[in-house]
């Protein structure tokens, strides 16, 4: 039987999570920690455990058939590979940042600097798109000592908290891109694998979809259900019940993460009682 082949990081910050949302999806995968591929028992799939930063390169082989991997790794190295979903975890932006004793007013004062860093092609682009020349020193990792170290006068990488470049007296100054995962698909895929791919983004958008949402159960008062319902977004209209209690309706609905908070204060104003919120396990728009 034919198998879609997906790529996820072996070990990392997006291994938990990756791993987390084909849970999410019904595919069970037996995952021994030292198993470079494995099966999932429910689903025509196989999972390849790799290096983020190698995943571009297997991707355009169509060594594998799609990936869950950060998309600024896209951005340096798979500029020709395609996105199909953001998968919404693992934010972060890659920045410019040079020392807090540096006086900064633009990106020109990157030119002539040595810039440390991990993701060369993205500096270079974005320095070329603003006529800045400077000079690139490469590293792997732990770019932020650079500078302190008289490797470089500023640095580009990953900042998500803030806190490394915080711990290393650096300071933002530039966002070149905002970043999370995603899933991204071989310019390979075969028609077959496409079917079966088809039918895990369906899985993924009803996950994704729920997690984004809270079910909402609450008891109202009749003469305030037109106030409350005004409030609520809802999927279309919610669903309103009577109550044994004479006058009094039960409202079911769905409510967006974001918002949620606000709402919930609204809706207890406008005299909503016994509010009740459920996580929603899947959610099919
Ligand atoms: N501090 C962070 N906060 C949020 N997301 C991050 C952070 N650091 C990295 N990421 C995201 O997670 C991805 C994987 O990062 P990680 O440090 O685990 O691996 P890596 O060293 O980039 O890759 P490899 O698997 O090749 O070793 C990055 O490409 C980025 O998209
Ligand atoms: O803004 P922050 O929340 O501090 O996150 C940013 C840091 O996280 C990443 O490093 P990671 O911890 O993945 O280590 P690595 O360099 O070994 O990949 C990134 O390279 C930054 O150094
Ligand atoms: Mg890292």
């Amino acid at each position: 039987m034919t198998k879609i082949r997906i790529a996820v990081q072996k070990s990392g910050r997006l291994n938990e999570d990756s791993l987390k949302i084909l849970k999410d999806c019904g595919v069970s995968i037996d995952n021994g920690k030292d198993q470079l591929k494995a099966t999932a028992r429910n689903f025509p799939l196989e999972v390849f455990y790799l290096r983020n930063g190698d995943i571009p390169q297997y991707l355009r082989d169509g060594v594998v058939d799609i990936a869950i991997i950060g998309e600024n790794v896209l951005v340096e190295k798979g500029e020709d590979i395609l996105v199909m979903e953001r998968l919404n975890f693992s934010k972060c932006r890659v920045s410019l940042a040079v020392p807090n004793s540096m006086e900064y007013n633009s990106v020109q004062d990157f030119e002539g600097r040595r810039i440390a860093t991990s993701y060369p092609n993205t500096v270079k682009k974005y320095l070329e798109s603003k006529g800045v020349k400077a000079e690139l020193h490469i590293i792997n990792g732990s770019v932020e000592i650079a500078p302190n170290i008289g490797l470089a006068n500023g640095i580009c990488d990953i900042v998500s908290s803030g806190s490394t470049l915080f711990k290393n007296n650096l300071k933002e100054v530039e966002v070149i891109l905002k970043s999370e995962a995603v899933l991204a698909v071989s310019p390979k895929i075969s028609e077959e694998r496409e079917e079966i791919l088809t039918r895990l983004r369906f899985r993924i958008n009803s996950v994704l979809q729920a997690r984004q949402n809270k079910y909402v159960l609450l008891n109202a008062p009749n003469e305030k259900l037109d106030e409350i319902i005004a409030i609520l977004p809802g999927m279309r209209s919610p669903t309103v019940l009577p109550l044994a209690e004479e006058g009094w309706s039960s409202v079911h609905t769905v409510i967006n993460r974001d918002t949620f908070w606000d709402v919930l204060d609204e809706l207890k104003a406008a005299g909503a009682e016994g509010i009740l919120v459920c996580p929603i396990e899947k959610m099919v728009l």
